[in-house]
């Protein structure tokens, strides 16, 4: 994106935007309400157009290419819109197959595979007929993850994946999100305002703020930064330039100023950013994040540009990180060891009572996973070690 620039007739949303997704790394977008998020993400596939600015993909502008060629490029995205935009007289099913209908020429039996290949990737398997009015916002959610996901998508955008959601399905969806990442390797984009997830699940983050994009970077730049706006949204607290519809003036911060001289609270979380947690690995079984790698190199390239705490965050949390994918090594080593020798005594076992192969086979799936949930319980080390897919009744919790 170069030099964008979004109004609604008088009303200008944000002006000279630039940046570029990292090839293939999780970034977050965060901002104040009303900042203009969402319409930054309809700009970026061409829902909206800007006055000013391009949005090269793959080398194509999209606010000057044809409609032709829009069409096309739309197809290396996936969207998760903030309400899973799902169609409600369509079951799940329907709804997830819709793109593959409208923009492949795959028959229905290739079509069934790859929806229930991403029904099951979400944990909805068993929900695929309901209708989208019979269940509840998480899976809705994970639903229109699904269906953002069946066209193999290059970039994935995320416009508040967490809104609606607890806590704890919160955190199965960022888990989903980086595990999606470490398999396809796609580029993603999350717009949200949760805290939680900027701190531990996307390599680089952005913020929104005055009609303007106030950073974008590494997560750390941006975790450690002193500017006033970006701790007071990080804290949420109400002691800052951010107000309640539009930022405050002289009288009102001088106001808060002495508010907060004679003790009282804005509300804000006291919990200290700067100190940086380590960043959500994908689950086991996954394949190793292609990313990392890459977004290594593109801070080597930068790290002496930035500020010195910075500097100091990305080394302890490379060192953190460093640790973790060690421990996840050696342990899916155990488990890979584990698993093989065990196969071969089920085999030695099985050939010794006589047992079908068929049969030697299945024994050895269960060994498989017996060793997997026994590993996941102990050592796996992650700040967020849900599994990728809750164990699916309902999100409301009940059966
Ligand atoms: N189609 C539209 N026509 C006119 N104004 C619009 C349109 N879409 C969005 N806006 C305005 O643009 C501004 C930014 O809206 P947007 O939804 O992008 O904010 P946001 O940062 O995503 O907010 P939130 O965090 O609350 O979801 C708002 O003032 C909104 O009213």
């Amino acid at each position: 994106m170069e030099g964008l620039t979004k109004s609604f007739g008088s009303q200008n949303i944000w002006r000279d935007v630039t940046l570029t997704l990292p090839e293939g790394e999780v970034s977050a977008l965060l901002g104040p309400s009303g900042t203009g998020k969402s319409v930054f993400l309809k700009t970026l596939i061409g829902l909206l157009h800007p006055e000013q600015g391009s949005v090269i993909i793959d080398g194509t502008d999209i606010t000057k290419c044809s409609a032709r060629e829009l069409y096309e490029i739309r197809k290396l995205f996936g969207v998760l819109f903030q309400d899973g935009a799902l169609f409600g007289s369509m079951s799940l099913f329907d709804n997830i197959a819709f793109p593959l209908r409208e923009h492949t020429k795959k028959n229905e039996t290739e079509i069934r595979s790859i929806v229930m290949e991403k029904i099951e990737l979400v944990g909805l398997s068993g929900a695929e007929d309901k209708l989208p009015g019979e269940i509840s916002g998480g899976m809705r959610k994970r639903a229109g993850l699904a269906r953002a996901l069946v066209l193999d998508p290059q970039i994935i955008l995320c416009d508040e994946p967490d809104s609606g959601l607890d806590p704890v399905r919160t955190a199965y969806i960022s888990q989903l999100l980086i595990d999606i990442n470490a398999q396809i390797d796609a580029t993603i984009l999350i717009v949200t305002h949760n805290i939680n997830i900027a701190r531990t699940i996307p390599d680089n983050i952005g913020m929104l703020f005055r009609k303007e994009l106030v950073m974008f970077g590494p997560r750390e730049v941006l975790l450690t930064s002193e500017q006033p706006v970006v701790k007071q949204f990080l804290s949420g607290d109400r002691f800052g330039p951010i107000g309640m519809s539009e930022e405050k003036d002289e009288a009102v911060a001088a106001a808060e100023a002495a508010m907060q001289a004679a003790g009282i609270s804005g509300g804000g979380t006291k919990d200290d950013f700067s100190e940086i947690i380590p960043q959500v690995q994908p689950n086991p079984g996954m394949p190793e994040r292609k990313a990392v790698a890459r977004h290594r190199r593109n801070i080597e390239e930068v790290l002496h540009t930035l500020p010195a705490n910075a500097q100091e965050a990305i080394r302890v949390s490379m060192a953190e990180e460093d640790k973790i994918i060690a421990e996840n090594r050696a342990q899916a080593a155990v488990q890979a060891g584990a698993a093989q020798s065990a196969a071969a005594a089920v085999a030695a076992g099985s050939a010794a009572a006589g047992v079908t192969a068929n049969q030697a086979a299945n024994a050895t799936t269960d060994v498989f996973n017996t060793v997997g949930e026994a590993a996941d319980e102990g050592s796996w080390v992650t700040p967020s070690d849900a599994p990728t897919a809750p164990v699916e009744t309902d999100d409301s919790g009940s059966p």
